[in-house]
């Protein structure tokens, strides 16, 4: 379903009301449309299922098939930015970054396409959990590769601006899929990647 900016709208004026604000003073005249504006493009991902966007970034290549067939090499993108909003809380989970790797089975994927799946699937309700486990979901369906692994390290507004009010904390994450989850020789291969060490 598409967002509905103009109900966005609406909801954003009574927030500011029940704010004890008054929406109409020159400053906050313009601010209900220019929400709805900003939700429509940070929760972009919300109206597409995980299907959905592996179909948008479905952009693989077959042709070098040294690199895509039985070499077992691995892919890793590593430290793509990303921002998302907690679900609990709707608050921004910021200094955010994913490494995402997989094992070419046949295909390999253009490499601008993992950013854009991250990009995508973090503009919704999310918890990084699901951040990690969603970008594994959309890669494995887009190269056809059981073989993904995501590692994401983030911090969230409402541990660290609110309640608890931790600020130094890093919430890291980590979501193994095939043989990165079987087979430690993928696994210690995964965090040599990770850390830079080769
Ligand atoms: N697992 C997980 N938890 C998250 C994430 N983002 C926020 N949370 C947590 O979700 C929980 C919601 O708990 P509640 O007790 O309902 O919320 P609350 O009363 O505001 O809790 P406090 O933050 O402890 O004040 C909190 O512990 C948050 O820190 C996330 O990405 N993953
Ligand atoms: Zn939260």
């Amino acid at each position: 379903m598409a967002i509905d900016t103009v109900k966005i709208e609406e909801h954003i004026r009574g927030i500011l009301q029940a704010l004890g604000e008054n929406p109409d003073r020159e400053g906050l005249k313009a601010t209900p449309k220019r929400v709805a504006h900003m939700y429509e493009e940070l929760f972009e991902g919300i109206q597409y299922s995980n299907d959905d966007i592996a179909k948008m970034f479905d952009k693989t290549f077959e042709e070098d098939l040294y690199i895509a067939q039985g070499n077992n090499e691995i892919v890793m993108m590593r430290d793509i930015e990303l921002f998302s909003f907690c679900e609990h809380h709707m608050a921004l989970m910021y200094n955010m970054k994913a490494s995402v790797a997989y094992i070419p089975n046949g295909k390999i994927l253009g490499l601008s396409k993992i950013a854009r799946i991250v990009d995508m699937v973090s503009k919704r309700l999310q918890l990084q959990e699901r951040i990690g486990s969603d970008i594994a979901e959309v890669i494995q369906k887009v190269t056809g590769s059981e073989d993904v692994a995501v590692i994401i390290e983030g911090q969230h507004a409402c541990i660290t601006t609110r309640g608890i009010k931790n600020t130094k904390s890093v919430t890291a994450t980590t979501t193994l899929r095939g043989r990165f989850h079987t087979d430690q020789n993928f696994m210690n291969k995964l965090m040599l990647l990770y850390r830079k060490e080769v």
